[in-house]
């Protein structure tokens, strides 16, 4: 299948970079501060995609579903903020291949954005860490709009930041919320196999295509048309 956007918009957590590891090291030292066991990084995995405030959630009940005591989650939060303020890029990398994708997507001439349910006081340090937050014409975070990720309101406000019809764009990410918020506006829609979809196989979402890695885009998109100025 080829596709021929006119914009483009990557998710974060899981499509662009590896970010389990300080959320995981960052949701354990919250539980040993609350003097309670760890839950190591496979399970932490299985909870990234709804932001941080759902991450700590998970945590808790120690769980996808479920909400913990009220008074529990307003001890643990702040705990976990300021845990992960301090650390949100000490393991954290880009996949192998990101960064020449997005080298080839800018070289190609495609308005590129960031959309992640993270919230904004980490996306933008984190995407100026890895020195790739200069690629992208707008970044929205979990917390920059009322509503997030799988609703698609940052999708919808990224095609009118562009000026692009949503039939004309593309989103690339990793999980079933970026495939449902893709399929709401009728953007195109690319999964990677290799991030976090809460444990299960991103094929079952049916997004437009699956790919390995970032090297594998020149083969699937089409020059972008440029409108004339
Ligand atoms: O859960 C998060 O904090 C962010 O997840 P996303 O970048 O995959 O949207
Ligand atoms: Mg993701």
């Amino acid at each position: 299948m080829l596709f021929a956007p006119r914009m483009v918009l990557i998710d974060l957590d899981g499509t662009l970079v590896d970010s389990v590891p300080d959320l995981a090291e960052c949701v354990d030292a919250m539980l040993a501060r609350l003097g309670r066991p760890p839950h190591g990084e496979a399970k932490v995995r299985q909870w990234v995609g709804n932001g941080v405030e759902r991450l700590v959630r998970r945590a808790l009940v120690g769980q996808l579903e479920g909400e913990p005591q009220a008074s529990e989650f307003e001890r643990a939060y702040p705990i976990f903020l300021e845990l992960y303020a301090a650390n949100t890029c000490t393991h954290s990398k880009l996949y192998p291949g990101v960064r020449e994708g997005l080298e080839f997507l800018k070289a190609a001439g495609y308005p590129l954005g960031c959309v992640t349910n993270k919230a904004e006081r980490f996306t933008k340090p984190l995407l100026k860490q890895l020195g790739v937050y200069d690629y992208f014409g707008i970044v929205i975070s979990g917390d920059t709009l009322p509503r997030q990720k799988p609703d698609p309101l940052p999708l919808l406000h990224a095609a009118q930041h562009f000026g692009v019809r949503p039939q004309d764009a593309l989103m690339i990410g990793d999980s079933i919320s970026d495939v449902q918020a893709a399929r709401a506006t009728g953007f195109a829609i690319i999964c990677v196999s290799y991030g976090y979809n809460h444990g299960r196989d991103i094929h079952e979402a049916q997004p437009d295509a699956v790919i390995d890695s970032f090297s594998e885009l020149p083969d699937l998109l089409a020059a972008p048309c440029r409108s004339t100025p």
